[in-house]
């Protein structure tokens, strides 16, 4: 067990934007988090990663209250790469992944040999390597995606957590993030639209309907045509491909 969530429910309001979502992940679990626009995927991500409290229920990381778990601790161990992550303009994109360090320095100290070579790693892994000197302002939208990404990974985390990652990405950088995730052995929770790459690379899928979870197991026993019509309102075939893995066609 690593991230577990227990009957979590959240809204702003008065209104009900999360309901007794509960949710227990085995370690170097893919999750994929599924759901309508509105569904409450990011807000589910913000509170299992610790940056928002529930109203009711709890989130436990090895059987602890997240909420108990100090700041600089829960950042040595869990990272969120959001939707929109706002940086500041004047700095490069080495600045932004060695941000991803700061949770495992010492004030004042200097940069280490291993926060170097995490950085190194970090790039590499997302592809940016010959963008470290550039500055974050000239990047596209996918290369802030995947510097976003480089942050957290630099971070070192053992549970991460992504929302639509993917969005921006042109469709090599796609496949290569979503079989980056797949392949890092960490927990991984990551929101996505995209049911074949939920089904291609995640060993387990959730899905949410109006805050509730209306889905939980492997893609095969989730991703059915039944399911996608009642929450998705879509019609739809399913293909097996080479690897055995569903994959869906739309009607
Ligand atoms: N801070 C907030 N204040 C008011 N309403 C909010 C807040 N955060 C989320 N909501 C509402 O909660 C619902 C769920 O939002 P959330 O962003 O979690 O959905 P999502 O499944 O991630 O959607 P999408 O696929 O469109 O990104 C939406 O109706 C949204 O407007």
């Amino acid at each position: 067990m690593t991230i577990a969530s227990r009957n979590l429910s959240w809204g702003v309001g008065g209104k009900a934007i999360l309901q007794d979502v509960s949710v227990d992940i085995a370690p170097g679990t893919t999750l994929g988090l599924l759901g309508p626009n509105g569904s409450g995927k990011s807000s589910l991500l913000r509170l299992l990663a610790g940056l928002r409290r529930p109203d009711r229920g709890q989130v436990t990381l090895d059987g602890r209250d997240i909420a108990r778990i100090g700041r600089r601790d829960l950042a040595r161990r869990v990272a969120l790469v959001q939707q929109h992550a706002a940086t500041q303009m004047n700095v490069t994109v080495e600045d932004v992944v060695m941000l991803g360090r700061t949770p495992h320095r010492a004030p004042l100290a200097g940069w280490t040999a291993a926060d170097r070579a995490a950085v190194d790693r970090a790039l590499a892994q997302v592809d940016m390597t010959a963008f470290r000197h550039a500055p974050w302002q000239v990047l596209s939208g996918g290369e802030r995606q995947r510097v976003q990404l480089a942050r957290a990974l630099a971070q070192d985390p053992r549970e991460l957590f992504l929302d639509e990652p993917t969005n921006h990405l042109d469709i090599q950088h796609q496949l290569e993030l979503m079989r980056l995730i797949a392949r890092l052995g960490l927990t991984s929770i990551v929101a996505l639209h995209d049911l074949n790459h939920a089904a291609q690379f995640c060993d387990r899928l959730l899905v949410l309907d109006r805050g509730r979870v209306v889905a939980d197991g492997p893609p095969d026993q989730v991703l059915t045509p039944a399911l996608l019509a009642q929450v998705f309102r879509v019609d739809c075939d399913f293909h097996r491909s080479p690897d055995g893995r569903r994959h869906i066609l739309f009607r």
